[in-house]
């Protein structure tokens, strides 16, 4: 099968995958309402096309903090590549510069972000899970010398959820046998699987609070994005904090089940942030309507995760490529059929 949409890669990259592999990949966390959730939540939203607008020029152009990117569509931290493709991060980074997109590379990559660094000329995030202070304190630094541009703090993992495919798989085992180093491209924490409360706690830790952002500020110059928020009232702490930006999202319905969607969390936040501050999307995004849903309630930029992993199983850098490319292929269909030739046009009144 020739692959035409993300949902053909998601067949393809199933046929390649090892079963556990593919439910860590793919799964949620307890009964996986949430995961289920933030797919329905696009579908229930009604567009409001506008017609007779000179479309000619239809381009899917924009930027995030100060960097130009060719479409609002970047890609999402997830972990362990190399249980993909053998080339891992360093090929999914190659797939996002070749497509004008950009990557956030996971504290828990198979490759080191020096590495992965090397694999590419454009924008790159390092997402940091805090263990300790002084392990966060090398990330940060190593981060800064390899040219990454922001830092991406998850707020949403105090405790690694329960995750019931991963347990029935004993996926812990199965990665440990198989590709031991999977998650252990920058952290020295790297367990994940059939894990006790205490590992489970490893990530980000019980004791992070908004205290973290002044230390965070202490260690680094560049600008610091929280990953993770669901309501308008940590985004307005967000933005008291002063952070650059923030991505709504609740990973991927892979943490508390049982959340609001990401894209029905996004109007309220957008209320509350005006503009202060950017704001990002992720969870359940697969078509280019998707896309234009979560910029016309405030987005400036989505991420996608799992698509991407689909895209490297099946083909590598190219396939990643392909995954970007058919999304933007797909946004710029649907910005001339509402009639929004540019990103900037792309506005509330599209939505019902
Ligand atoms: C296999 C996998 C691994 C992930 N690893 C991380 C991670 O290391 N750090 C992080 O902040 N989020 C992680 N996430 C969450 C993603 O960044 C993102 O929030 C989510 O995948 C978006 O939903 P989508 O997969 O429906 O696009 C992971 C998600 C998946 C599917
Ligand atoms: C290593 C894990 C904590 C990565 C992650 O965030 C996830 O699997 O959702």
């Amino acid at each position: 099968m020739q692959p035409i949409n993300l949902h053909d890669y998601e067949v393809l990259a199933q046929r390649r995958l090892a079963r556990p592999v593919w439910d860590y990949y793919q799964g949620g966390s307890d009964d996986e309402i949430s995961l289920h959730e933030n797919r329905a939540a696009f579908a229930r939203l009604r567009l409001r096309p506008r017609v007779l607008v000179d479309v000619n020029n239809c381009n899917t152009a924009t930027s995030v903090l100060t960097t130009e990117i060719a479409m609002p569509i970047l890609i999402a931290p997830t972990a362990a590549h190399g249980m993909a493709h053998a080339a891992g991060e360093c090929a999914t980074i190659r797939g996002a510069d070749a497509a004008g997109s950009g990557m956030i590379v996971s504290s828990n990559a198979t490759f080191s972000m020096e590495d992965i660094a090397r694999a590419s000329q454009g924008l790159r995030w390092y997402q940091l899970y805090i263990n300790t202070l002084p392990e966060a304190q090398q990330q940060i630094k190593r981060a800064e010398a390899a040219g990454y541009q922001a830092i991406v703090l998850t707020v949403d993992t105090p405790l690694l959820s329960r995750r019931e495919r991963d347990r029935r798989n004993n996926m812990g085992n199965f990665q440990r046998t198989y590709y031991p180093r999977a998650f252990a491209g920058n952290a020295s924490y790297t367990v994940e699987g059939n894990l006790n409360d205490s590992e489970r706690a490893i990530y980000a830790g019980h004791t992070l609070t908004w205290d973290i952002i002044a230390w965070l500020r202490t260690h680094t110059s560049l600008p610091i994005i929280l990953k993770g928020i669901l309501t308008a009232e940590d985004a307005t702490l967000a933005v008291q904090y002063r952070v650059a930006g923030i991505i709504v999202s609740n990973h991927g319905g892979r943490q508390l089940d049982g959340t609001i969607a990401p894209i029905e969390a996004l109007p309220e936040i957008a209320a509350a942030v005006r503009g202060q501050c950017e704001i990002y999307l992720d969870g359940g995004i697969r078509r280019g309507t998707d896309v234009l849903k979560a910029l016309a309630l405030g987005a400036q930029a989505v991420m996608i995760g799992r698509p991407i992993l689909w895209g490297l199983a099946v083909q590598g850098s190219e396939g990643v490529k392909h995954v970007l490319e058919i999304l933007q292929q797909e946004l710029h269909s649907a910005m001339v059929l509402v009639g929004s030739p540019t990103v900037k046009d792309i506005t509330r009144s599209l939505i019902q």
